[in-house]
């Protein structure tokens, strides 16, 4: 495929040591040589391929050098484009790094859009959409773990998967074809049926098996979201502090403090949490506060994980009982907090309301409690079955919601079979799933979706 030549800017804006503009497309290096200049002039067309050169920025117009430079030389199939792939190597300021990108682009380059290099990958068919969906995945990890879920799939470990499993369905698709052909012999039928329901079952299987790391997967990729609940001045912030190990929130005796919801990513015994911190839930006059407990019922929607603190040294009230009324069933892990001081509470209370869930109790101001808590939150989602290293998981929604729905075609074919459908029926099911798992790895997707998600990317990626 040909495409015109794109350049950005592939570093972070700011000060560092080096700042990248990267180029690609069929003019990237005769675009780089108007504005390169080497001390021996050697031209970069020249050069080898994958070989670094030293040498100044020029602008062509007025022959003044405006940068000091190592550019790289990557001639196509063998990049990350498959294109030729130029990338300047310049001193990372914020003025020079964009002094480069203006006169390459006034050289004949045009600004990439974001996420349009690995989309060039893409449609160069270096990687597929799930590979390239790992990309960006990779980038936003937060944790270890997340990491090297996303270095699976960008590996293609998940594509090889979704590979095999069309596979199957297309040679299933077979013996319905051979069914419709040769429907007056008997003895095919029987056959052909028989292997029809086996291979059905065999992806179905295969895809409920996907299916079943999804949870894990979507934790893994996102981390678990785990909302911090409870009535104001109860420690919620302090509690956010002891599991960041930093004081992220700010804490003070003054209830409603937290106006705000406050988002941070933590490790907890290896479960990556991404720890929210929520305005205390209560009727209030104060408008500002008052969005901040919008916000907070908003996001106790979307949790996976509720800790919900109460005061030990405070009766629990009416609000209380509502919060416990508010996250029913959903996973809660409910802590006292404050038992330096005084008891006030009604623990035969807190049990009747925990009914079976687990409960902690801690002194943040005490620094106690906080390892209990975190053996809880680790025991409650990975009973020491967290897999590592060379585990396929489902952990895109994207490709969760479209698995699902692969899952429900095969199920409506296997349904047809055995309520003797006609066969035709049993194929259109049949090749639903296939153009589903298809949609994974972005073979039969429509452009627009494809546009979409290549634009959530980072410019100059
Ligand atoms: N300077 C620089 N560093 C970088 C990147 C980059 O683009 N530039 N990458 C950008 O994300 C990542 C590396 N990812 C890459 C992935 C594939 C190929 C590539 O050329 N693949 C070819 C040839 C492989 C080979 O030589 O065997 C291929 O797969 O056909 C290059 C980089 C991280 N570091
Ligand atoms: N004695 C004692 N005080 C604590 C403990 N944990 C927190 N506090 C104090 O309780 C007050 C409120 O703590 P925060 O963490 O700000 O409470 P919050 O729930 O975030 O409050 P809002 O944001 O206002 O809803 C602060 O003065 C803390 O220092 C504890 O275990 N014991
Ligand atoms: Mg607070």
């Amino acid at each position: 495929m040909e495409f015109d030549t794109i350049t950005a800017i592939s570093t972070p804006m700011g000060e560092g040591a080096i700042a990248i503009v990267r180029l690609s497309g069929d003019e990237a290096v005769a675009i780089a040589d108007r504005v390169f200049a080497a001390p021996a002039g050697k031209k970069l067309k020249d050069a080898a391929s994958h070989t670094i050169h030293y040498g100044h920025i020029i602008d062509p117009e007025t022959n003044e050098v405006a940068e000091e430079v190592m550019v790289s030389v990557m001639r196509g199939p063998k990049t990350f484009t498959r294109e030729d792939v130029i990338e300047i190597n310049c001193h990372g300021g914020l003025v020079s790094v964009n002094r480069v990108l203006q006169l390459v682009l006034n050289s004949g380059a045009r600004m990439a859009e974001p996420g349009e290099f690995t989309k060039r990958a893409f449609m160069n068919g270096r990687i597929d959409l799930s590979q390239a969906e790992a990309v960006m995945d990779l980038i936003r990890a937060k944790t270890d773990k997340a990491m090297n879920v996303a270095l699976g799939q960008m590996d293609g470990r998940l594509s090889k998967l979704v590979r095999k499993l069309r596979q199957e369905i297309l040679e299933t698709l077979a013996h319905v074809e051979v069914n419709i052909d040769y429907p007056e012999y008997d003895d095919v039928e029987e056959m052909t049926h028989q292997m029809l329901v086996e291979k059905a079952t065999y992806v179905k299987t295969e895809i409920e098996k996907l299916l079943q790391t999804s949870s894990q997967g979507k934790i893994l990729r996102e981390g678990l979201s785990t909302v911090i609940i409870g009535r104001p001045n109860v420690g919620k912030s302090s509690l956010l502090n002891s599991l960041v190990h930093e004081n992220k929130a700010i804490v003070t005796d003054i209830p409603g403090t937290t106006r705000d919801v406050i988002e941070e990513y933590v490790n907890v015994r290896g479960v990556p949490l991404k720890l929210v911190d929520t305005a205390g839930i209560r009727e209030t006059e104060d408008i500002v506060e008052r969005i901040g407990v919008e916000r907070s019922r908003q996001v106790l929607k979307e949790a996976d994980l509720i800790l919900l603190v109460l005061n030990y040294s405070d009766e629990l009230t009416f609000e209380d009982e509502q919060l416990f009324e508010a996250v029913k069933g959903m996973d809660v892990i409910i802590i006292i907090n404050k038992t330096d001081l005084p008891q006030a509470i009604d623990m035969d209370k807190v049990s009747l309301l925990a009914n079976g869930r687990p409960v902690v109790a801690t002194s943040l101001k005490e620094e106690e409690g906080i390892d209990k808590l975190e053996e809880s939150i680790q025991s409650l989602f990975f009973k020491g079955d967290i897999q590592s290293g060379d585990m396929t998981y489902l952990s895109n929604t994207r490709h969760i919601a479209l698995m699902t729905q692969a899952k429900r075609s095969i199920e409506e074919a296997l349904n047809g079979i055995d309520a003797g459908m006609p066969v035709d029926m049993v194929q259109i099911d049949l090749t639903r799933a296939w153009e589903q798992l298809g949609e994974i790895i972005g073979d039969s997707v429509h452009e627009s979706l494809i546009d979409q998600l290549f634009s959530q990317f980072c410019l100059g990626k």
